[in-house]
């Protein structure tokens, strides 16, 4: 039974592919299908807006029912740990007070106002199928489907945009939500202004979102995107910094690292019109994987395409940045894609749903996946430093405006500052790679350097640490004036490694 179990672990770590293509992509698909059915009916029937305040009052209800019950636990989402984007699942859903916070629909576009209201569970591919057709979007829009509003407002959202429009949080005007009390609130720049700076990264440690304004802009059909290889770390920065700076003419600006000296970096904009035969469709099922595509350009030199902005978008959905080839190692040959290629990609729910007990080691072990955020000025110490410490690539770029106002996370000067996100996702190449240790002194810089760690992967700093890198002078204030402190766990208590598994 011993031998057969081994046998079936070793097939599940090894063979992982067998059981995501034959099992998980179908299932994905259904649920897929069952999901995008449920919303289109939700649509049809126009549910949305006249549900939202019910809805609402659900949520206060289980508040007040938290309050009677004696208050023994604190409160936290009932969101199941596996549907999140997250790296782990939470521990803390096990033993705390569940509340459901089903708030899935999009309620309603203003195009006067030029703001989309939505619930926190709706997600960023709901929100482009919806906005696009009408001609609109929203300035960031993180490229995963999956990834939810309350996701990115409670944690962070980032995209290629972002060095002219900021993070998620800075395209967001105004949030409803039910506070430790039970009462609704909502809030602005210019309306309860302390509560709206100290929601963002919060981690749900404030109160339960229930609404979000979101500002929208025209779209486009397509994205004119020019590839540019670089021949060295330091042309790398160069050329990133000196198109991070034309905001006026970049509106998106993303690079890829293929090794410390070789790179692509991307610059686009919106635009309606296309020249012949530049259009490429890079979501179809059968175009490569988007990381592999953009590889091509090292070889091809300089170039320039149209990319439906959709498309754009959700670039790296398909595989799932890089980290599909380390599921489906076949998965960008061409008899692949064009077999199978419309079922891509599992959904990473399933995926984590279904993971093994050896999986999660092999992945605690061998695999680091980690978000710094760090001043532009430190871009090429901090590649040469995750150089040194994990020689994982490709190493996503992707530059971000950040300013001074209040809350957790704002520039360290007085103004506008520049950023760069360092996304590393892979298998380590260096001999003495110790999760815990290296990830400790990757921490370490980043404080050193005044940057951030995004907080949907591990983190190992201590308390102190923690509270090292991020302003809480504004979060305390609140946490206490909203008698926070009583119903839900702190920041630090919701997303360090003890907590997590
Ligand atoms: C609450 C709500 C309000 C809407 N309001 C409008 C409206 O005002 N006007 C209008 O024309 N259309 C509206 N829609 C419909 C929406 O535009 C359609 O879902 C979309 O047009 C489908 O586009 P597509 O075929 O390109 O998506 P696809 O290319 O088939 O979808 C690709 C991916 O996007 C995601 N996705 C797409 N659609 C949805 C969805 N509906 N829910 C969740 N995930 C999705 C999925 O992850 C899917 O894998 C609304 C839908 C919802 C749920
Ligand atoms: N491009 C990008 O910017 C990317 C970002 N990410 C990261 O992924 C994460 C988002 O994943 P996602 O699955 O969407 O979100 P999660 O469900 O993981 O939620 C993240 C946090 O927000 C809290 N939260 C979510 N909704 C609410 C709500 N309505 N009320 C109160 N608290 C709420 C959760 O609290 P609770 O624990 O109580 O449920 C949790 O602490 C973020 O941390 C983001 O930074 C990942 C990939 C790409
Ligand atoms: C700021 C940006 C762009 C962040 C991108 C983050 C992604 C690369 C992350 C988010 C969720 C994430 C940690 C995940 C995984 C890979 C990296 C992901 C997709 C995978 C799929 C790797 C395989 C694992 O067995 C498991 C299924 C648990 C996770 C799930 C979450």
């Amino acid at each position: 039974m011993a031998s057969f179990d081994s046998a079936l672990e070793h097939v599940l770590v090894h063979y992982r592919w067998v059981f995501v293509c034959f099992f998980l992509l179908p299932i994905s698909l259904f649920y897929e299908v069952w999901l995008y059915t449920r919303n289109w009916i939700v649509f049809q029937l126009n549910s949305a807006p006249r549900q939202h305040d019910k809805k609402v009052r659900n949520v206060q209800r289980q508040v007040k029912q938290w309050q009677d019950s004696g208050r023994r636990t604190k409160m936290c989402t009932a969101r199941p740990g596996w549907q999140t984007m997250s790296f782990r699942q939470p521990k803390y859903k096990k033993t705390m007070f569940n509340v459901n916070v089903n708030l899935v629909d999009i309620i309603n576009v203003d195009e006067e106002k030029r703001t989309v209201l939505v619930e926190p569970l709706v997600n960023m591919g709901q929100l482009s199928a919806t906005l696009t057709p009408l001609g609109w979007t929203i300035p960031v829009l993180p490229e995963i489907d999956d990834l939810t509003v309350g996701g990115m407002v409670m944690g962070t959202g980032i995209e290629s945009s972002s060095h002219k429009y900021g993070l998620f949080q800075h395209i967001c005007k105004s949030y409803e939500l039910v506070l430790a009390d039970g009462s609704v609130v909502t809030c602005s720049k210019d309306n309860n202004s302390e509560l709206f700076y100290s929601i963002p990264w919060s981690y749900g440690s404030l109160g339960f979102l229930t609404a979000v304004e979101i500002q929208i802009i025209p779209a486009t059909k397509y994205v004119k995107l020019e590839y540019k290889p670089v021949r060295s770390l330091d042309e790398a920065v160069s050329v990133f910094k000196e198109e991070t700076l034309k905001t006026t003419q970049n509106q998106f600006v993303e690079g890829l690292m293929f090794n410390k000296e070789e790179g692509v970096i991307m610059t686009g904009n919106m635009t309606e019109l296309h020249e012949a035969n530049k259009v490429n469709e890079i979501g179809m099922w059968y175009k490569p994987w988007f990381f592999e595509h953009v590889r091509s350009f090292l070889k091809k030199g300089k170039s320039t395409e149209y990319i439906p902005l959709r498309d754009y978008y959700h670039r790296h959905t398909r595989s799932i940045f890089w980290e599909i080839q380390d599921i489906i190692p076949f998965g960008n040959n061409p008899i692949f894609r064009f077999l199978l290629g419309w079922m891509m990609p599992p959904k990473v729910s399933l995926l984590k749903l279904t993971q093994t007990k050896a999986i999660k080691k092999l992945y605690e072990n061998n695999h680091i996946i980690q978000d710094m955020l760090v001043p532009i000025s430190s871009m090429a110490e901090s590649i040469q430093m995750f150089h040194d410490a994990v020689q994982v690539y490709p190493l996503w770029l992707c530059p971000f405006k950040l300013n001074n106002d209040p809350g957790l996370v704002h520039s360290s000067n007085n103004g506008d500052e520049i950023y760069v996100d360092i996304g590393v996702y892979g298998v380590p190449k260096v001999p003495n790679f110790h999760p815990v240790n290296t990830t400790r002194r990757i921490e370490e810089y980043v404080r050193k350097v005044k940057g951030f760690q995004m907080l949907y992967a591990d983190t190992y700093a201590t308390r102190e640490e923690f509270e090292e890198m991020f302003d809480f002078s504004l979060y305390k204030q609140m946490r206490n004036k909203l008698n926070a402190t009583e119903a839900f766990p702190d920041m630090y208590d919701k997303v360090n490694k003890h907590v997590r598994e």
